[in-house]
């Protein structure tokens, strides 16, 4: 786990209610640099929620959340200058072409050589013939890398993914998983991911955070979790702690 110093992400007792309900219920979880974190759980858990929160979009009940050290509620700005984000709910705006969403984007992040940058996202996406597209008419599987250039275009210390690879064909999700673990090895960022899909957080995340009820119930590496509480796959752990979270055997 990372040090506090080394931190990207750094969320303690973090918490939101809505009347009364908690829909996150006092979480605490890290993410260092070079990581991916992968954010698990079943329909309702809290995980778009504590995005949400960690976008600075949702502001909390109670806790706090600190990016590469920066708290998010007293310096908003200059932590969120350092996060992005990409997610299928939040399309790019499908009027404008690849390249003038890239700008678009770009001017609002205070992106320096921009038409450089552009270039070289167009290039690492593989999306120079559809620069001139409008984004609104390409497949989804164009849209997500679309939508993933757009992310990196600020060459974010944290990034943050809600299930990017949804609704893509297996080729196109291997490709940007692939672009996804690049982007981590390479700099020095972390990634925060949601996804339903257990191969997939297996393949690509260094640890996961089980949620449930809007609290983390297990957290580890996803390869070893299953063999330390008793069962035979990812998705047969998943299964019972969002069935029966109290019956989990532990190490
Ligand atoms: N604005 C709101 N008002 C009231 N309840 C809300 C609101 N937003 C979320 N909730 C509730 O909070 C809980 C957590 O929702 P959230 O969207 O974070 O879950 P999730 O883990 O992202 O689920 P999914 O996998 O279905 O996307 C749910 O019970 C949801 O109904």
């Amino acid at each position: 786990m990372a040090t506090a110093s080394s931190t990207v992400l750094s969320v303690r007792e973090l918490s939101k209610s809505y009347a009364g309900n908690s829909a996150v219920d006092h979480i605490s979880f890290e993410v260092g640099p070079n990581e991916i974190v992968g954010l698990l759980g079943p329909n309702g858990a809290g995980k778009t929620t504590t995005i949400n929160m960690v976008l600075g979009v949702l502001e909390p009940t109670s806790g706090a959340i600190h990016i590469q050290g920066v708290d998010l509620a007293r310096e908003r700005s200059r932590a969120l200058e350092q996060t992005n984000f990409a997610a299928v709910y939040a399309p790019l705006p499908g009027n404008l072409t690849v390249v003038q969403n890239l700008r678009y984007f770009g001017l609002i992040y205070g992106v320096k050589n921009i038409s450089e940058r552009i270039e070289s996202l167009l290039q690492e996406f593989d999306l120079q013939r559809f620069r001139d597209t409008k984004s609104g008419v390409l497949s989804s599987g164009e849209q997500t890398r679309v939508a993933l250039a757009k992310a990196m275009l600020n060459q974010p210390r944290l990034l943050l993914l809600d299930e990017p690879t949804a609704s893509l064909d297996p080729a196109t999700a291997k490709d940007i998983r692939a672009r996804i673990r690049d982007f981590a090895a390479k700099g020095s960022g972390g990634v925060l991911w949601t996804s339903h899909n257990m191969y997939e957080v297996e393949e690509v995340c260094h640890r996961v955070l089980f949620m449930s009820h809007g609290k983390v119930l297990l957290q580890g590496d996803p390869r070893k979790l299953p063999q330390e509480h008793g069962k035979a796959t990812l998705e047969e752990l998943f299964i019972t702690v969002a069935r029966e979270p109290l019956t989990l055997e532990t190490p």
